[in-house]
């Protein structure tokens, strides 16, 4: 049996050693986008890989976007719609997120900051059941995770709640379990 804590621990640690950086995109999300879809992308927290230059190809397709915002642990993720440029203030956890007011969106392509990974396409989060709960909500969105390679965990054993990830994009690879 994992234990989670640990893990999660350890690898926040593993990427926080890492740094921050920017992830190149990977051609199989270039070729899904398309005007008027809605791409959830996310302002990294400390070394987390940024997908900002996602964001920009996903604007360049014509895609809108949005950011997750939440209030505490309890509470559910909500997509909110994202204008480029516009202004974002710093909430729970430090996250810079769109005004709590901003309209809700919902996501055709969900780009999901990953504490670790393993090829099967399991994840482990922060532990709040925030992207748990978001992809229960949002069935037919694409799940992509992002991290740095070294995020990467020979297994994680999901529980009953989990769901998979469609593709894994890490700096040099795209993983499809
Ligand atoms: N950039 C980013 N945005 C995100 C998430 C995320 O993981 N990364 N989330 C994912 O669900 C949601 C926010 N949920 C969160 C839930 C718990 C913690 C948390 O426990 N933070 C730790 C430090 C985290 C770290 O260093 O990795 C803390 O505050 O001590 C953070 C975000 C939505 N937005
Ligand atoms: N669909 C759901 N509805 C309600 N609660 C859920 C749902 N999915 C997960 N949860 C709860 O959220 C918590 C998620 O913990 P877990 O350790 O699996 O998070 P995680 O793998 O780090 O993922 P996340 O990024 O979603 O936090 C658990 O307590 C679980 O009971």
């Amino acid at each position: 049996m994992i234990d989670k804590r640990g893990l999660r621990a350890r690898l926040r640690a593993v990427r926080d050693a890492h740094g921050p950086g920017l992830l190149p995109v990977a051609r199989p999300f270039l070729d899904r986008l398309l005007p008027g879809l809605t791409v959830a992308a996310y302002r990294p927290l400390g070394a987390e890989a940024d997908p900002m230059l996602w964001v920009e190809a996903a604007l360049h397709a014509g895609a809108a976007l949005a950011l997750p915002h939440v209030v505490d642990r309890a509470s559910p993720l909500r997509f909110l719609a994202w204008e480029d440029g516009q202004d974002l203030s710093v909430g729970a956890f430090g996250l810079h997120q769109p005004a709590p007011d901003a309209p809700e969106r919902t996501p055709d392509i969900i780009l999901t900051p990953l504490v670790g990974f393993d090829r099967r396409g399991n994840r482990l989060g922060q532990g709040a059941g925030h992207y748990d709960r978001a992809f229960a909500a949002h069935p037919d969105a694409w799940r992509v995770g992002i991290a740095w390679g070294i995020q990467e965990v020979e297994a994680l054993t999901p529980d009953p709640w989990d769901v998979p990830l469609h593709a894994i994009a890490t700096e040099t690879e795209w993983i499809i379990p």
